[in-house]
Protein backbone atom coordinates (compact mmCIF):
# COMPACT_ATOMS: atom_id res chain seq x y z
CA UNK A 1 0.00 0.00 0.00
CA UNK A 2 1.77 3.26 -0.95
CA UNK A 3 2.16 5.55 1.85
CA UNK A 4 0.04 8.15 2.03
CA UNK A 5 -1.81 11.21 4.69
CA UNK A 6 -6.02 11.15 3.09
CA UNK A 7 -7.45 11.58 0.60
CA UNK A 8 -11.61 11.75 -0.62
CA UNK A 9 -11.12 9.04 -3.48
CA UNK A 10 -15.03 10.65 -4.40
CA UNK A 11 -16.79 13.26 -4.01
CA UNK A 12 -20.09 12.61 -5.52
CA UNK A 13 -22.70 13.83 -2.93
CA UNK A 14 -25.49 11.46 -2.46
CA UNK A 15 -29.03 12.03 -0.81
CA UNK A 16 -28.91 12.16 2.90
CA UNK A 17 -31.67 12.10 5.61
CA UNK A 18 -31.93 14.22 8.53
CA UNK A 19 -34.80 13.54 11.40
CA UNK A 20 -37.19 16.47 12.57
CA UNK A 21 -36.78 15.73 15.97
CA UNK A 22 -35.61 17.66 18.70
CA UNK A 23 -34.60 14.96 21.21
CA UNK A 24 -30.84 15.88 22.47
CA UNK A 25 -29.83 12.25 22.45
CA UNK A 26 -31.42 8.85 21.77
CA UNK A 27 -33.10 6.32 23.75
CA UNK A 28 -30.80 3.13 24.95
CA UNK A 29 -30.89 0.87 22.36
CA UNK A 30 -32.58 -2.57 23.39
CA UNK A 31 -33.94 -5.21 20.71
CA UNK A 32 -37.28 -5.27 22.19
CA UNK A 33 -37.15 -1.88 20.11
CA UNK A 34 -37.38 -3.50 17.15
CA UNK A 35 -40.86 -4.34 17.50
CA UNK A 36 -42.13 -1.28 15.25
CA UNK A 37 -45.24 -1.45 14.22
CA UNK A 38 -46.16 -0.57 10.40
CA UNK A 39 -47.41 2.48 10.31
CA UNK A 40 -44.62 3.71 13.13
CA UNK A 41 -42.18 2.97 10.10
CA UNK A 42 -43.87 4.84 7.34
CA UNK A 43 -44.52 8.03 9.73
CA UNK A 44 -40.52 8.16 10.77
CA UNK A 45 -40.30 7.38 6.61
CA UNK A 46 -42.40 10.11 5.72
CA UNK A 47 -40.90 12.97 8.43
CA UNK A 48 -37.78 11.66 6.99
CA UNK A 49 -37.84 12.94 3.39
CA UNK A 50 -39.56 15.64 4.18
CA UNK A 51 -37.11 17.24 6.04
CA UNK A 52 -34.08 16.60 3.96
CA UNK A 53 -31.30 18.90 4.76
CA UNK A 54 -28.51 18.39 3.37
CA UNK A 55 -26.80 20.22 6.25
CA UNK A 56 -26.50 16.91 8.87
CA UNK A 57 -25.28 13.90 7.39
CA UNK A 58 -24.45 9.99 8.30
CA UNK A 59 -21.10 8.71 7.77
CA UNK A 60 -19.74 5.21 8.49
CA UNK A 61 -16.05 4.88 10.10
CA UNK A 62 -14.87 2.02 8.19
CA UNK A 63 -11.60 -0.39 8.41
CA UNK A 64 -10.12 -3.85 9.72
CA UNK A 65 -10.54 -5.58 12.54
CA UNK A 66 -8.08 -3.46 15.04
CA UNK A 67 -7.13 -0.55 12.78
CA UNK A 68 -8.15 2.11 15.79
CA UNK A 69 -12.08 2.54 14.24
CA UNK A 70 -13.02 2.24 18.48
CA UNK A 71 -10.15 4.72 19.21
CA UNK A 72 -11.25 7.32 16.28
CA UNK A 73 -14.55 7.43 17.37
CA UNK A 74 -13.88 8.03 20.93
CA UNK A 75 -11.53 11.40 20.32
CA UNK A 76 -14.87 11.97 18.02
CA UNK A 77 -16.80 11.84 20.75
CA UNK A 78 -14.63 14.37 22.95
CA UNK A 79 -13.75 16.33 20.64
CA UNK A 80 -17.34 16.97 18.87
CA UNK A 81 -19.53 16.04 21.46
CA UNK A 82 -22.26 17.46 19.25
CA UNK A 83 -22.08 15.13 16.77
CA UNK A 84 -23.86 11.85 17.14
CA UNK A 85 -21.22 8.80 17.23
CA UNK A 86 -22.78 5.88 16.95
CA UNK A 87 -20.12 2.66 18.27
CA UNK A 88 -20.06 -0.96 17.40
CA UNK A 89 -22.80 -2.81 19.52
CA UNK A 90 -20.01 -5.11 20.16
CA UNK A 91 -21.34 -6.06 23.66
CA UNK A 92 -24.66 -7.25 21.52
CA UNK A 93 -22.65 -9.89 20.22
CA UNK A 94 -20.82 -11.13 22.69
CA UNK A 95 -23.64 -11.53 24.77
CA UNK A 96 -26.56 -12.20 22.82
CA UNK A 97 -29.97 -11.58 24.92
CA UNK A 98 -33.40 -12.55 23.28
CA UNK A 99 -36.26 -9.66 22.77
CA UNK A 100 -38.81 -12.21 25.17
CA UNK A 101 -37.67 -12.25 28.68
CA UNK A 102 -36.77 -15.65 29.23
CA UNK A 103 -35.92 -16.63 25.70
CA UNK A 104 -32.29 -17.70 26.49
CA UNK A 105 -31.93 -19.65 29.35
CA UNK A 106 -29.27 -18.35 32.43
CA UNK A 107 -27.44 -22.06 31.73
CA UNK A 108 -26.57 -21.58 28.25
CA UNK A 109 -23.98 -18.88 29.76
CA UNK A 110 -21.06 -19.09 27.01
CA UNK A 111 -23.50 -19.91 24.80
CA UNK A 112 -24.65 -16.49 24.09
CA UNK A 113 -20.81 -15.31 23.06
CA UNK A 114 -21.82 -15.20 19.42
CA UNK A 115 -18.48 -13.51 18.62
CA UNK A 116 -16.77 -16.42 20.25
CA UNK A 117 -18.56 -19.18 19.00
CA UNK A 118 -18.40 -17.32 15.29
CA UNK A 119 -14.33 -17.52 15.58
CA UNK A 120 -14.24 -20.96 17.04
CA UNK A 121 -16.40 -22.61 14.82
CA UNK A 122 -17.14 -20.44 11.92
CA UNK A 123 -18.80 -22.75 9.30
CA UNK A 124 -21.45 -23.64 11.95
CA UNK A 125 -22.04 -19.87 12.96
CA UNK A 126 -20.86 -17.68 10.35
CA UNK A 127 -24.55 -17.27 8.85
CA UNK A 128 -25.59 -17.00 12.49
CA UNK A 129 -23.75 -14.49 13.52
CA UNK A 130 -24.07 -12.60 10.05
CA UNK A 131 -28.07 -12.11 10.88
CA UNK A 132 -27.40 -10.82 14.11
CA UNK A 133 -24.56 -8.31 13.04
CA UNK A 134 -27.14 -7.38 10.58
CA UNK A 135 -30.00 -6.91 13.17
CA UNK A 136 -28.33 -5.22 15.44
CA UNK A 137 -26.48 -2.48 12.93
CA UNK A 138 -29.88 -1.95 11.79
CA UNK A 139 -31.23 -1.66 14.89
CA UNK A 140 -28.93 0.99 15.89
CA UNK A 141 -28.83 2.92 12.58
CA UNK A 142 -32.87 3.19 12.65
CA UNK A 143 -32.79 4.43 16.15
CA UNK A 144 -30.29 6.52 15.54
CA UNK A 145 -31.67 8.01 12.68
CA UNK A 146 -34.58 9.29 14.40
CA UNK A 147 -33.32 12.55 17.10
CA UNK A 148 -30.35 13.81 15.64
CA UNK A 149 -29.87 17.13 13.96
CA UNK A 150 -26.66 17.19 14.04
CA UNK A 151 -24.24 14.54 12.21
CA UNK A 152 -23.75 10.91 12.77
CA UNK A 153 -21.01 8.65 12.84
CA UNK A 154 -21.42 4.90 12.93
CA UNK A 155 -18.40 2.54 13.60
CA UNK A 156 -19.03 0.42 10.48
CA UNK A 157 -22.20 -0.42 8.81
CA UNK A 158 -24.95 -3.03 7.46
CA UNK A 159 -22.26 -2.39 3.96
CA UNK A 160 -19.22 -3.70 5.77
CA UNK A 161 -21.28 -6.52 6.82
CA UNK A 162 -22.34 -7.64 3.31
CA UNK A 163 -18.97 -6.52 1.35
CA UNK A 164 -16.29 -6.98 3.70
CA UNK A 165 -17.75 -9.67 6.38
CA UNK A 166 -19.97 -12.08 4.68
CA UNK A 167 -18.24 -12.03 1.07
CA UNK A 168 -15.48 -12.76 2.99
CA UNK A 169 -17.13 -15.80 5.19
CA UNK A 170 -18.57 -17.03 2.01
CA UNK A 171 -15.05 -17.00 -0.33
CA UNK A 172 -13.38 -18.64 2.71
CA UNK A 173 -16.01 -21.55 3.01
CA UNK A 174 -17.68 -20.63 6.03
CA UNK A 175 -21.08 -19.64 4.58
CA UNK A 176 -21.95 -22.17 1.78
CA UNK A 177 -23.47 -20.98 -1.45
CA UNK A 178 -26.94 -21.56 -0.28
CA UNK A 179 -26.27 -19.63 3.03
CA UNK A 180 -24.83 -16.88 0.88
CA UNK A 181 -27.96 -16.44 -1.32
CA UNK A 182 -30.33 -16.51 1.42
CA UNK A 183 -28.05 -13.85 3.12
CA UNK A 184 -27.67 -11.99 0.44
CA UNK A 185 -31.51 -12.06 -0.79
CA UNK A 186 -32.85 -10.84 2.37
CA UNK A 187 -30.15 -8.47 3.39
CA UNK A 188 -30.75 -6.75 0.00
CA UNK A 189 -33.82 -6.36 -0.08
CA UNK A 190 -34.39 -5.08 3.58
CA UNK A 191 -32.01 -2.71 2.71
CA UNK A 192 -33.63 -1.42 -0.01
CA UNK A 193 -37.27 -1.43 1.38
CA UNK A 194 -35.21 1.24 4.34
CA UNK A 195 -33.89 2.81 1.36
CA UNK A 196 -33.00 6.86 2.68
CA UNK A 197 -33.37 5.54 6.10
CA UNK A 198 -30.11 3.67 5.53
CA UNK A 199 -28.30 5.05 3.22
CA UNK A 200 -25.08 6.87 4.10
CA UNK A 201 -23.84 10.26 2.81
CA UNK A 202 -20.13 9.31 2.95
CA UNK A 203 -17.90 6.80 4.87
CA UNK A 204 -14.16 7.44 6.75
CA UNK A 205 -11.53 4.27 5.50
CA UNK A 206 -9.25 4.01 8.19
CA UNK A 207 -6.82 2.37 6.03
CA UNK A 208 -4.15 0.23 7.76
CA UNK A 209 -1.50 -2.61 7.07
CA UNK A 210 -2.90 -5.70 7.95
CA UNK A 211 0.43 -6.35 9.82
CA UNK A 212 0.33 -3.12 11.70
CA UNK A 213 -3.69 -4.69 12.58
CA UNK A 214 -2.72 -7.91 13.55
CA UNK A 215 0.53 -6.09 16.52
CA UNK A 216 -2.82 -3.82 17.83
CA UNK A 217 -5.08 -6.65 18.33
CA UNK A 218 -2.32 -8.56 20.19
CA UNK A 219 -1.94 -5.86 22.32
CA UNK A 220 -6.17 -5.37 22.63
CA UNK A 221 -5.98 -9.07 23.43
CA UNK A 222 -9.43 -9.71 22.78
CA UNK A 223 -10.19 -13.44 24.28
CA UNK A 224 -12.26 -14.77 21.22
CA UNK A 225 -9.89 -12.84 18.71
CA UNK A 226 -6.77 -15.13 19.72
CA UNK A 227 -7.02 -17.60 16.72
CA UNK A 228 -7.01 -14.59 14.30
CA UNK A 229 -3.84 -14.43 12.23
CA UNK A 230 -2.91 -12.29 9.20
CA UNK A 231 -4.58 -14.46 6.47
CA UNK A 232 -7.85 -13.56 7.57
CA UNK A 233 -6.81 -9.55 8.39
CA UNK A 234 -4.93 -9.90 4.81
CA UNK A 235 -8.06 -11.38 3.14
CA UNK A 236 -10.38 -8.36 4.54
CA UNK A 237 -7.61 -5.69 3.70
CA UNK A 238 -7.98 -6.74 0.20
CA UNK A 239 -12.14 -6.36 0.52
CA UNK A 240 -11.94 -2.89 2.03
CA UNK A 241 -9.27 -2.04 -0.59
CA UNK A 242 -11.93 -3.25 -3.86
CA UNK A 243 -14.48 -1.84 -1.75
CA UNK A 244 -13.48 1.69 -0.52
CA UNK A 245 -10.26 2.64 -3.09
CA UNK A 246 -10.39 0.58 -5.77
CA UNK A 247 -14.35 0.75 -6.42
CA UNK A 248 -14.73 -2.69 -7.91
CA UNK A 249 -16.70 -4.43 -5.80
CA UNK A 250 -20.57 -4.53 -7.07
CA UNK A 251 -22.75 -2.77 -4.36
CA UNK A 252 -26.60 -2.38 -4.65
CA UNK A 253 -29.21 -0.10 -3.96
CA UNK A 254 -29.12 1.70 -1.43
CA UNK A 255 -24.93 1.25 -1.10
CA UNK A 256 -23.27 3.20 -3.96
CA UNK A 257 -20.06 2.86 -5.66
CA UNK A 258 -20.83 7.14 -5.57
CA UNK A 259 -20.64 7.45 -2.22
CA UNK A 260 -17.27 9.71 -1.18
CA UNK A 261 -15.03 8.12 0.80
CA UNK A 262 -12.42 9.72 2.67
CA UNK A 263 -9.11 7.60 2.99
CA UNK A 264 -7.00 8.24 6.28
CA UNK A 265 -3.81 6.63 7.16
CA UNK A 266 -4.08 4.54 9.90
CA UNK A 267 -0.31 3.15 10.03
CA UNK A 268 0.39 6.70 12.39
CA UNK A 269 -0.33 6.61 15.76
CA UNK A 270 -2.54 8.88 16.83
CA UNK A 271 -3.82 7.19 20.02
CA UNK A 272 -0.63 9.23 21.84
CA UNK A 273 -0.72 12.48 19.77
CA UNK A 274 -2.99 15.08 20.25
CA UNK A 275 -1.60 17.12 17.15
CA UNK A 276 -2.51 14.41 14.76
CA UNK A 277 -5.76 13.44 16.63
CA UNK A 278 -6.79 17.14 15.89
CA UNK A 279 -5.66 17.16 12.17
CA UNK A 280 -7.86 13.61 11.63
CA UNK A 281 -10.66 15.02 13.20
CA UNK A 282 -9.93 18.28 11.25
CA UNK A 283 -10.40 15.98 7.68
CA UNK A 284 -13.17 14.27 8.80
CA UNK A 285 -14.83 17.55 9.36
CA UNK A 286 -13.75 19.08 6.28
CA UNK A 287 -15.10 15.97 4.55
CA UNK A 288 -18.62 16.58 6.29
CA UNK A 289 -18.70 19.97 4.80
CA UNK A 290 -18.05 19.04 1.37
CA UNK A 291 -20.19 16.03 0.87
N1 LIG B 1 -3.23 4.69 15.58
C1 LIG B 1 -2.92 3.78 16.49
N2 LIG B 1 -1.64 3.52 16.74
C2 LIG B 1 -1.28 2.58 17.63
N3 LIG B 1 -2.17 1.86 18.37
C3 LIG B 1 -3.45 2.09 18.16
C4 LIG B 1 -3.91 3.04 17.21
N4 LIG B 1 -5.25 3.04 17.20
C5 LIG B 1 -5.62 2.10 18.10
N5 LIG B 1 -4.56 1.55 18.69
C6 LIG B 1 -4.58 0.46 19.67
O1 LIG B 1 -4.82 -0.72 18.91
C7 LIG B 1 -5.81 -1.54 19.51
C8 LIG B 1 -7.02 -1.65 18.60
O2 LIG B 1 -7.64 -0.40 18.48
P1 LIG B 1 -9.22 -0.26 18.36
O3 LIG B 1 -9.53 1.19 18.34
O4 LIG B 1 -9.89 -1.09 19.41
O5 LIG B 1 -9.46 -0.91 16.91
P2 LIG B 1 -10.80 -1.27 16.15
O6 LIG B 1 -11.94 -0.57 16.83
O7 LIG B 1 -10.57 -0.80 14.75
O8 LIG B 1 -10.93 -2.75 16.22
C9 LIG B 1 -6.12 -0.91 20.86
O9 LIG B 1 -5.33 -1.55 21.83
C10 LIG B 1 -5.69 0.54 20.69
O10 LIG B 1 -5.26 1.05 21.94
N1 LIG C 1 -18.24 -12.01 10.76
C1 LIG C 1 -18.33 -10.71 11.09
N2 LIG C 1 -17.52 -10.24 12.04
C2 LIG C 1 -17.64 -8.95 12.35
C3 LIG C 1 -18.56 -8.10 11.73
N3 LIG C 1 -18.40 -6.86 12.27
C4 LIG C 1 -17.41 -6.98 13.17
N4 LIG C 1 -16.95 -8.23 13.22
C5 LIG C 1 -15.97 -8.80 14.15
C6 LIG C 1 -14.55 -8.47 13.85
C7 LIG C 1 -13.94 -8.37 15.22
O1 LIG C 1 -13.53 -9.66 15.65
C8 LIG C 1 -15.09 -7.91 16.11
C9 LIG C 1 -15.11 -6.43 16.40
O2 LIG C 1 -14.57 -5.72 15.32
P1 LIG C 1 -13.55 -4.48 15.48
O3 LIG C 1 -12.90 -4.32 14.16
O4 LIG C 1 -14.41 -3.32 15.83
O5 LIG C 1 -12.60 -4.80 16.58
O6 LIG C 1 -16.26 -8.25 15.42
C10 LIG C 1 -19.43 -8.63 10.75
O7 LIG C 1 -20.28 -7.94 10.16
N5 LIG C 1 -19.27 -9.94 10.47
Amino acid sequence: MPAESSSVSQSTPTSSSSSSSSSPSPPPHRLADLRWSTAEVRMAETSDSSVRQRCFKKISVEGNIACGKSTLVKVLQKLRPNWHVVPEPLEKWQNVVGRESGSMPAEMGAASNLLGLRLGDPKRWAYTFQTWATLSRLHIALAASHPPERHTVYERSVYSNRYVFAASLHEQGSMNDTEWVVYQEWQGWLLSELDKRVELDGMVYLRAEPEACLARMRVRNREEERGVGLEYLDALHKRHENWLVDRTTVVHHPCSSDTPVLVLDANQDFESNEELQAELINQIEDFLDKI
